[in-house]
């Protein structure tokens, strides 16, 4: 269970001010106008920033301060965040050494994930090399083979177009749920969160108006959810 206890975060005139629970292998979508904090929330929980108060769990376990390196978390962000200058390979194997020497267990692994992306024979092409579409699977498998449970996704599908989106979308689907992953992800598509949630939190000015499952939600939408049907 992922935890967020009054937690609050200011900047620049803008705060964050929330609590709520993720549950074990819940997946929730984070809704809301741009600028509502979505982004804010997830660096939060990562651990790219640190709240002015409140906490943050995982599995009851205080990770409000802790590295980012120190906690559960896999991260996927909507531009892939790839280095230029390593080739596929190379860059699917961050996600379990930044210092590049595996050994040859761990070799099969990068490859293993490569091939679960539909990326096998890839590993020696630099992200240039690739498609847009390409390049989103490299950070999925990166992701993958970092083997966090809770995994945190900003907007990853924006860049794709809708077929690519729906492979995407569908790949992420199955193998988080093979995993049994955590999953929070950032998007501006009620549809996306549909296909990949089970919950979604609304956001509007830093502040969550809206806590309820996805499920059945189109047959009595709340008034808050209907902008964005
Ligand atoms: N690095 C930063 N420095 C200062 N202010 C920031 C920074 N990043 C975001 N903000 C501000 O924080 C607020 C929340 O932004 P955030 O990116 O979390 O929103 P979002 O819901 O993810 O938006 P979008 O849907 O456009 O990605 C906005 O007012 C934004 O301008």
């Amino acid at each position: 269970m992922l935890t967020l206890d009054d937690l609050s975060f200011s900047q620049d005139g803008f705060t964050l001010s929330l609590s709520g629970k993720v549950a074990k292998g819940e997946r929730l979508a984070l809704l809301g106008p741009s600028g509502s904090g979505k982004s804010t929330l997830l660096s939060l929980i990562a651990g790219f920033d640190w709240p002015d108060a409140g906490r943050v769990a995982w599995e009851g376990r205080d990770i409000t301060q802790a590295a980012v390196a120190d906690r559960p978390v896999s991260i996927l962000f909507q531009d892939g965040n790839l280095f230029p200058h390593l080739d596929v390979f190379e860059n699917v194997a961050l996600g379990l050494r930044a210092s590049l020497r595996l050994s040859g267990a761990e070799r099969e692994r990068v490859e293993e994930s490569l091939a679960q992306v539909g990326l096998a024979g890839y590993g020696a092409r630099r992200p240039a090399a690739l498609s847009g579409g390409q390049q989103a699977r490299v950070a999925l498998a990166r992701m993958l083979l970092r083997d966090r449970p809770l995994a945190l996704l900003d907007e990853p599908f924006a860049a794709l177009d809708p077929g690519l989106k729906t492979e995407m979308l569908a790949q992420v689907s199955d193998l988080s749920a093979a995993r049994g992953l955590t999953m929070v992800m950032a998007c501006h598509d009620l549809r996306d969160a549909e296909r990949l949630c089970d919950r979604v939190w609304l956001l509007d000015d830093g502040r969550k108006v809206l806590d309820v499952p996805l499920g059945g939600l189109r047959d009595a939408p709340p008034e808050a959810l209907r902008a964005w049907l």
